[in-house]
């Protein structure tokens, strides 16, 4: 399966087109409007999301509720493009016009694709670049990620999301009876943490970056229970899940780390401490002792819960702008101030679980026939009562 997105921050929609969709997968715009009013909350938003009620129209691939195999276009319309029409109108307008509708972005933000977006494509007026690397993109990417989890969800695997850590307040790690204690809980959660003791020092840290003029990250945390084992493959770099994952997790907007189970702890640990000890039993086939390795070796899914993390640096625009230069007159000049959000992570949490269920979803499909629903379910309960008798 592939997917491209299309679309500008205040243009008048966001589109996707998911190809390779099997056939038959049950999908109704509910499944996916979930998703997206999930990825619209959180402590720490800006302004944009009151104006905003994401709901996407499904627009091909799909008929009376089940998908055809063939490209699924998918569409979110921005509410805010009313109030950008003259900004960000496709028809030409005279250079007068240009400097009438003043929204030129001449003074990049540190830390945003601005200076170089503009440089690279040859913008003068940084508007250009912005519209597009805005995280306003993650909203189709949920989409996808939403239909990504159907597929999953109808092969009997389970995906979630958390929030771990906001501007250095840590939760403690989540003690969950089954992932769905775990998806209600950070569901009623303001910042998407199950650790409800820490919640009210993440909203703290959020309102203090605030009223400073400033920003802050965290840390994500993506859990996938039920998975088969051997999805992903060690026989060449380009096969291998867990750099598929990584790749999908850093191509989130802000994100510049990826773990996986124990991740950078690993470094710290002799082996006998970190790899996970093998067992088997009549019921179960195959476990492990531990799950440090987050449910992956050799590039492969081991049948233990895929345990991912992503780090989130703070947001690029600041209230209390950086130094920076303006790039029609070179003199030193304070960025420039876009509305903008505080903390994105919990938001974010959301976007990483769509990711890293697309990247799962696609190799199970590439992995177990990929045409249809009924036969990639046959195949996986093949491999999964052949591996419990190996
Ligand atoms: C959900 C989400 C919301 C974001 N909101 C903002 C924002 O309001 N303002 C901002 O400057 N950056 C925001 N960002 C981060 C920028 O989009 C990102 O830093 C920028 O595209 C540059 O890419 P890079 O940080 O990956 O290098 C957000 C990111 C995410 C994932
Ligand atoms: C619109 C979204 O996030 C935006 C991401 C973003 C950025 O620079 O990445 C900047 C802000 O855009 P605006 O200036 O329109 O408020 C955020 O609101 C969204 O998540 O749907």
């Amino acid at each position: 399966m592939r997917y491209l997105t299309a679309g500008e921050s205040h243009g008048p929609q966001l589109t996707t087109i998911l190809e390779g969709v099997p056939s038959n997968l049950p999908l109704k715009a509910e499944d996916i409007n979930e998703d997206l009013a999930r990825r619209q909350k959180g402590y720490g938003r800006g302004r944009r999301m009151q104006i905003e009620t994401d709901e996407v129209e499904i627009l091909s691939g799909v008929r009376h509720a089940s998908t055809l195999g063939s490209p699924i276009t998918l569409v979110v319309e921005n509410n805010d493009w009313k109030h950008w029409t003259k900004i960000m109108g496709i028809e030409e307008i005279s250079e007068e016009e240009k400097e009438e509708v003043k929204r030129k972005i001449t003074r990049p933000r540190p830390g945003h694709a601005d200076l170089i977006g503009g440089m690279k494509y040859g913008h003068r007026d940084l508007r250009n670049v912005l519209e597009r690397s805005s995280a306003r993109e993650t909203t189709v990417r949920v989409a996808a990620g939403a239909v990504a989890k159907k597929i999953l969800s109808e092969l009997g695997i389970n995906v979630a999301s958390h929030v771990l850590e906001i501007g250095g307040v840590r939760a403690n790690p989540p003690q969950y009876k089954n992932l769905n204690e775990l998806k209600d809980r950070t569901n009623e959660s303001p910042v998407r943490c199950f650790d409800q003791s820490v919640e009210q020092e993440m909203m703290s840290a959020i309102d203090s970056a605030k009223e400073n003029g400033d920003s802050i990250g965290g840390i994500v945390e993506v859990i996938i229970e039920g998975l088969p084992p051997g999805v992903g493959s060690y026989v060449q770099y380009d096969r291998k899940l867990d750099s598929k994952i990584a790749a999908a997790i850093v191509s989130i907007n802000a994100f510049k780390g990826v773990e996986f189970g124990i991740g950078f702890e690993a470094a710290r640990l002799p082996g006998s401490k970190v790899h996970d000890e093998i067992l088997w039993n009549e019921e179960e086939g195959y476990t492990r002792g531990s799950n440090n390795l987050g449910g992956l070796e050799g590039g492969m899914t081991t049948g233990m819960p895929l345990v991912v993390r992503g780090v989130m640096k703070p947001i690029p625009t600041l209230y209390k702008p950086l130094q920076s230069v303006d790039i029609d007159t070179k003199e030193p000049f304070s960025a420039s101030i876009e509305r903008s959000d505080s903390c994105a992570v919990p938001a974010a949490s959301v976007v990483a679980e769509a990711v890293v269920a697309w990247e799962v979803a696609n190799a199970i499909v590439e992995q177990f026939g990929h045409d249809r629903m009924d036969l990639i379910k046959e195949n996986i309960d093949r491999l999964k009562s052949y591996a419990g008798e190996f």
